[in-house]
């Protein structure tokens, strides 16, 4: 099969690979589609629309779903990947023997590899090498928004500047800003720690605990994310740009964040397989916390709101006992020297 430059397979129909293929289709993409379940292609292909994940966004033209992985993965000469970062390595292993010379992968996930701790260009290089060009789309941008076309901005982190520049015009349009980096570390780890912080602001919200305390938790949160990210190599202006602050500040406070929704309902007091199977899609946020848990102690940064999002998470902790204790840590400066 011929692979077109202004073609594109997405695997992943869930609410973010759908919302993006409705805007790379928007710019004229022809884009293909791939979801794993044969019964949703049929039903997105004969409704022109996902009715599971984006019931009020009709595709555009240039969209066709697909139940062919090898179809999806020849279309064009990127790849974009929008699986849970869960099923990012079982993606890449999937793909790897249907890549052709020049193909280059970009993936929408955001999370860490469960068990490691590794980003997920990190996954993707172990496994395909230096050649591939890899990239990842990150910043605050709601599924819905996007898929409604209202104004949004992320960024395409690339270690080649010519992929991420190539990828970003292919997203690039009249209410949707592209920008590229570089700085695969600090796009990714943006991207994923949020995922807790969104949940810790949650938990406070649910609690009643007021506007204070959000403000708090999104500032201390974004010190906490900076740590590490100074610890893991970093870019400090990466994660006070878009994949870090951005999103934090959307997931934090807008109630289309599924990590936020997660954490309303357990500060309410809900239990938590209620509360994800309510909210019905990817919570990253659960397989994030124990990640970021991990990151934490093999780097020796002190991440003391997301231990506490872990504790609650994953050890059952009471909340109200969480914030008692991170009132009750020591005084001390605001910045270190
Ligand atoms: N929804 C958003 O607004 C948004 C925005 C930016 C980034 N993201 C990120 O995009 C990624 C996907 O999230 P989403 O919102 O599309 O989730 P979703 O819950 O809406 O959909 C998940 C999709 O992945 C599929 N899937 C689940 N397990 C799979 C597996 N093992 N292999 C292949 N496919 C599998 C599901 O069938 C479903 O189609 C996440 O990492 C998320 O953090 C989401
Ligand atoms: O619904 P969330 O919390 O996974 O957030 C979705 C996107 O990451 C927002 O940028």
């Amino acid at each position: 099969m011929s692979r077109a430059a202004t073609a594109i397979g997405v695997l992943g129909a869930g609410s973010w690979g759908t919302a993006l293929a409705i805007q790379l289709a928007r710019n004229g993409q022809a884009v293909s589609l791939w979801a794993r379940d044969p019964e949703h292609v049929a039903a997105m292909a004969a409704d022109r629309r996902n009715a599971r994940y984006l019931p009020d966004n009709a595709f555009p033209d240039g969209l066709q779903p697909t139940a062919d992985f090898d179809a999806a993965v020849a279309a064009g000469d990127v790849v974009l990947v929008a699986a849970p970062s869960h099923a990012f390595a079982d993606t890449i292993t999937r793909l790897q023997p249907l890549l052709q010379p020049g193909q280059g992968i970009v993936w929408a996930c955001k999370g860490f590899e469960p068990g490691t701790g590794r980003l997920l260009h990190e996954v993707a290089q172990k496994q395909l090498g230096d050649d591939v060009p890899l990239g990842a789309i990150t910043g605050p941008s709601f599924a819905r928004e996007v898929a409604m076309g209202l104004p949004t901005a992320v960024t395409v982190a690339a270690f080649d500047e010519d992929f991420s520049r190539e990828v970003a015009q292919r997203l690039h349009g009249e209410a949707f800003r592209a920008y590229t980096s570089t700085d695969m570390v600090g796009a990714e780890l943006g991207g994923a720690v949020k995922n807790v912080l969104a949940v810790a602001t949650g938990i406070a919200d649910g609690m009643g605990l007021g506007d204070n305390a959000r403000a708090a938790l999104v500032t201390r949160g974004l010190a906490e994310m900076m740590r590490l990210g100074e610890a893991m190599g970093a870019r400090p202006e990466t994660l006070t740009g878009l994949a870090g602050m951005g999103d934090l500040v959307l997931t934090c406070t807008g109630d289309l964040s599924r990590n936020r929704r997660l954490g309303l309902a357990l500060g309410r007091g809900d239990d938590i397989e209620t509360a994800v199977r309510d909210i019905g899609q990817v919570v990253e946020g659960i397989g994030t916390s124990t990640e970021v848990r991990r990151l934490s102690k093999a780097h020796d940064v002190s991440m003391p709101i997301s231990r506490e999002v872990f504790g609650i998470i994953h050890q059952g902790q009471d909340p109200k006992a969480c914030v008692r204790r991170l009132l009750a840590r020591d005084q001390k400066p605001e910045h270190a020297s």
